[in-house]
């Protein structure tokens, strides 16, 4: 062994309590303690000096260092055993390279080499300032298998994502992409799209809106794992994919937050399939159209719908009557065009919120929801489409140069509510249809015959009113308007109809049939007509009806005509009455169409000294703002509140608010529904200064 303590005289300590120098600690002892290899070279290159852990790392031999070999042969020693690789002199002369520019430079030097052992020893040489050098060894062994081992790991991972259709993507704490990698990401040239920016910041088809992130950002702010996310994205080239990712938040060794990491995935073809799957399984390959197994579901969701909303729904069932003798006269590619444009047209005439389906053959069927809460009105419009679709199917079309006309036999049933099985709907509707195919075809038929007898009659009433309008049988009443003194001062113009069977018809009954077919527009223009040349008429005859005023009810169709203010004006020329003397009532329902137009052509019409009072006040929608923007010369309270007044202290605040807020905005008001000199009295005293009801006087004949 050689003695260390001797041979290093630049190494210890100078302090007079150093344990070493003291004697109380042998330095040879402390030094083999050491977890550091020591090899000491004198100036000349020679080891001096070799600790136990250095014999130890550098698995040298005694009988190798005993003689105090210079370093030039335990280099070639180690060279020979294969812990250096290369050619010896080649390797010598870097040894003493560094040697030599340790000592000239004052500055250690710091290398790594790997033992034919396997062991990787860091050494640091240091020149001892009186000559000589000290070499020190670290076993890194560990060290640099960890960092081999996470290059291979990086290596791997680099693999799999350059190979898989998946990408690694990293989020920092504030959810903005800060790595992308793999393969499809450069592809796709993706990555500038999203680095720097959160996936919420990125535009996605699928989620337009910012609430549609919701879900997303509350799984990130909660620093929750999400899987499958699934984002629909146009890329740069104008292709649209389907991402999918998932994604767990990341810590820190101090358990600090710091983003995200996770995989994306491309999964465009699967959504592609499950569309192709979805349109096999719920629709009808040849139309289009929904399959029966849809539409089935669709029609429940309609009576849950139904059920929740209270409105009645109809399913249409549409038989084509001559359909087998089509195909038979021009074969099946021909039928199938026949039924494509039958599909074709139906999706023309229905509303898009319909659904139509083809149950098989010729058979199709149509759901229509939300159509009324009162069932004749529900029945009512949904005969109105199903002779729509009568009519839309029964046109002539050219088939292969073959000119056909297909017509439909319909059947309809009404539903509301969930209290019945599909099954039985559409039983009831396919019977309907046997009913129509029985009436001689080419028809709608209704599954219940009191439907059937109610449409039938309000048909009918449009039919005969028609006529009424042609044969002169309307007629003009009027019911007086008085003064708190009871004094008429006017009178509201109200329509009958004087029918040849069923005598006098109350507007009540026909004015709903002739707004919803239309009538309603020459009928208003009757009545504007008559209107101003009784006023004509008064003046003319001179006294106190020359002063008198005269109300005309207006539909809201009639204001929505872009002529209306021109129809009015001709109106009143025409018959050379005094516009200042016509009154126009409206309903509120009138607010709820285009309100800006509604006050453009009151305003027009105001400026030629016409008067607007608006009806059946405090039962409809008005809003005060609008209110207040209208040009309205009265209000009028309607004879819901004046009915209960003396007894309903409710409806008698309503009539005292109205009155107040008329006077507010200055107008006046009408009570109308005045049957007893109890209310008369009590709306006089609550300030009221007009009035109309049975107790001044019965509608009668102009
Ligand atoms: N219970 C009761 N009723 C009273 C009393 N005083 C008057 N009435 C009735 O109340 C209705 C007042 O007309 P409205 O509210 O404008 O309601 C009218 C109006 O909305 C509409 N209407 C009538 N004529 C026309 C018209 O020429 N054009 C338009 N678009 N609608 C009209 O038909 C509705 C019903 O008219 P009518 O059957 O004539 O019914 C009239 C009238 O006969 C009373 O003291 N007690």
């Amino acid at each position: 062994m050689i003695d260390f303590s001797s041979t290093l005289p630049g190494l210890v300590a100078e302090s007079p309590d150093d344990p070493v120098r003291s004697g109380r600690l042998p330095v040879g002892v402390l030094l083999d303690h050491l977890q550091v290899g020591l090899v000491v070279l004198d100036e000349a290159g020679h080891v001096v000096g070799v600790n136990h852990q250095a014999r130890e790392m550098l698995e040298l031999p005694l009988t190798l260092l005993q003689s105090q070999p210079p370093i030039d042969d335990v280099v070639r020693w180690q060279v020979e055993r294969g812990d250096l690789r290369g050619d010896v002199s080649h390797i010598l002369q870097r040894v003493w390279h560094h040697l030599r520019e340790t000592a000239r430079r004052g500055q250690p030097h710091v290398y790594t080499y790997t033992t034919a052992g396997g062991r990787t020893l860091q050494g640091t040489t240091i020149a001892i300032p009186g000559g000589g050098w000290v070499r020190a060894y670290v076993d890194v062994t560990r060290h640099a298998q960890m960092v081999r081992y996470l290059r291979d790991s990086e290596e791997r991972f680099r693999s799999l994502t350059e190979l898989s259709a998946d990408w690694y993507w990293e989020w920092d704490a504030e959810g903005r992409y800060t790595r992308l990698e793999g393969r499809l990401i450069r592809e796709y040239e993706t990555a500038e799209m999203f680095l720097g920016k959160c996936a919420w910041d990125v535009p996605a088809l699928n989620r337009p809106r910012p609430e549609d992130w919701a879900p997303l950002r509350e799984a990130f702010a909660e620093r929750r794992v999400f899987r499958r996310v699934e984002l629909q994205r146009r890329l740069r080239d104008g292709r649209v994919v389907w991402f999918s990712i998932s994604g767990m938040p990341v810590y820190d060794a101090d358990g600090r937050f710091t983003g995200y990491r996770g995989v994306g995935r491309d999964i465009t073809r699967r959504k592609e399939d499950e569309a192709t799957i979805q349109r096999l399984a719920f629709y009808d390959s040849l139309t289009g159209l929904f399959n029966r197994r849809a539409f089935v579901d669709r029609l429940q969701q309609a009576q849950a719908a139904s059920a929740r909303s209270g409105e009645w729904a109809a399913l249409c069932f549409i038989d084509l009557d001559n359909f087998k003798d089509i195909n038979d006269a021009y074969g099946h590619a021909a039928g199938d065009r026949l039924l494509q444009t039958v599909a074709q047209r139906l999706r023309d005439v229905v509303r898009i919120e319909d659904t139509i389906g083809r149950l098989g053959g010729d058979e199709f069927v149509v759901l229509l929801e939300d159509l009324h809460a009162d069932e004749e009105q529900a029945a009512w419009r949904a005969q109105h489409v199903a002779e729509k679709v009568r009519a839309a199917v029964e046109t002539a079309l050219t088939i292969e140069g073959h000119e056909v006309q297909a017509t439909p036999s319909i059947g309809i049933t009404l539903f509301r509510g969930r209290d019945e099985a599909v099954e039985d709907i559409l039983r009831r509707a396919d019977l309907a249809m046997y009913h129509s195919k029985s009436a001689g075809r080419n028809a709608v038929r209704f599954f219940d015959p009191a439907m059937q007898a109610a449409v039938v009659a309000r048909a009918t009433l449009q039919r005969d009113l028609r006529h009424a309008l042609r044969d002169g049988e309307l007629r003009l009443f009027g019911q007086p308007v008085v003064d708190a003194r009871a004094q008429v001062v006017g009178q509201e113009a109200l329509l009958r109809w004087q029918h040849p069977l069923r005598g006098m018809v109350s507007p009540a009954d026909f004015i709903p049939v002739a707004e919803q077919s239309g009538l309603i527009l020459p009928m208003g223009q009757w009545v504007l007509r008559q209107a101003c040349a009784q006023l004509a008429a008064w003046a003319r005859a001179g006294g106190e009806r020359a002063q008198w005023s005269l109300a005309v009810n207006l539909s809201p169709r009639q204001l929505r005509q872009p002529d209306f203010v021109d129809t009015v004006q001709a109106a009143w020329r025409e018959a050379g009455a005094d516009p200042r003397r016509l009154k126009l009532e409206l309903t509120e329902s009138l607010l709820l169409h285009d309100i800006e137009d509604t006050i453009t052509k009151m305003e027009a019409l105001a400026a030629q000294g016409i008067q607007f009072a608006l009806d059946d006040f405090g039962t409809g929608y008005s809003s005060l703002a609008y209110l207040k923007r209208l040009p309205l010369a009265q209000l009028k309270i309607d004879r819901s509140f004046v009915r209960d007044l003396l007894e309903d202290p409710n409806d008698a605040a309503i009539a005292r608010t109205i009155l107040q807020l008329a006077k507010s905005l200055e107008m006046e008001v009408v009570a109308e529904g005045v049957e007893t000199a109890a209310q008369f009295e009590a709306l006089r005293e609550m300030g009221c200064h007009l009035f109309q009801g049975y107790h001044f006087g019965r509608p009668a004949a102009l």
